[in-house]
């Protein structure tokens, strides 16, 4: 699977929010997408999984443009997993994972053995598997953030749409949900707001500012203090621990 993303624009009432954006997301590759408040990341993403019409360019997956993909197809290759997960029903947590499933049946196909087992593995992945019985709307934001990524772990896609995967979550389950993704070693388009964080999971990194892509490359091609100064206006310096070549970002005030 690659995605490519090619001179993208979204506008939404009279004001271009993604102008002209062009990214490339190949086979196996953790893409990350950084920018700060405001500056299109959601908005380029919904236009990547069709929840917006994008006023121009085009978005493929493997050469097909997805606007030409009927949706259940294209959620057998794309999952997403977006900041809001409203569920107004009282669904129990397999039922929501179980969902993930939807696009690999055929209409009114009972749940087979495989699907539980399937939905099962999700749910211990992302260390919830006691957690089957219970009301989703009764979890904490973090856990249901991790239902969510259960349920696109369950949809067993070739490629992964994360918009702010980790917001809720606390640092240990910010790490886990990162490595499992890492480890799926799919293709991923994520924004995240953590540079750190990014540096360690991402392969390459867009920087968006204003609906323009203004910076990509190798996490440290692209996190460096002049980057962060000329995209969030921050002084920072940038880190590199020698043992491990982890890099960690000192901001200053
Ligand atoms: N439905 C809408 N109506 C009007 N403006 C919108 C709408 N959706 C998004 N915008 C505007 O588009 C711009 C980009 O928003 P978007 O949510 O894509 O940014 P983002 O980079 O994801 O931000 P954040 O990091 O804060 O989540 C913002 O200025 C936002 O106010």
């Amino acid at each position: 699977m690659e995605l490519k993303i090619e001179n993208l624009r979204v506008s939404i009432g009279t004001s271009e929010i993604v102008k002209g954006v062009t990214i490339e997301v190949k086979e196996h590759k953790f893409v990350g997408l950084l920018g700060p408040n405001g500056s299109g990341k959601s908005t380029l993403l919904k236009a990547v999984y069709r929840v917006l019409k994008p006023t121009g360019g085009v978005v493929l997956m493997n050469g097909k443009d997805v606007s030409r993909i009927p949706e259940k197809d294209r959620a057998k290759d794309m999952a997403v997993v977006s900041q809001f997960n409203q569920v107004s029903f009282e669904f129990t947590v397999q039922d929501i994972v179980m969902m993930g499933r939807t696009p690999h049946k055929k209409r009114l196909e009972r749940e087979t053995a495989e699907d539980y087992k399937i939905v099962s593995e999700a749910l211990k992945q992302v260390g919830m598997e006691d957690y089957s019985k219970r009301k989703f709307t009764t979890l904490s934001g973090g856990e249901k953030q991790r239902i969510i990524l259960a349920r696109a772990l369950a949809q067993e896609p070739k490629l992964l749409i994360l918009d702010e995967p980790t917001n809720h979550l606390d640092i240990k389950y910010q790490l886990q949900v990162l490595s499992i993704v890492k480890n799926l070693n799919i293709c991923v388009l994520a924004a995240l707001h953590d540079l750190s964080l990014a540096s360690m999971f991402c392969d390459e990194i867009y920087m968006l500012k204003g609906g323009n892509i203004m910076g990509k490359g190798k996490p440290e091609e692209v996190i460096t203090s002049e980057m962060i100064q000329e995209i969030y206006g921050v002084t920072a310096s940038v880190v590199t621990d020698e043992e491990t070549g982890q890099r960690s970002i000192h901001y200053r005030i």
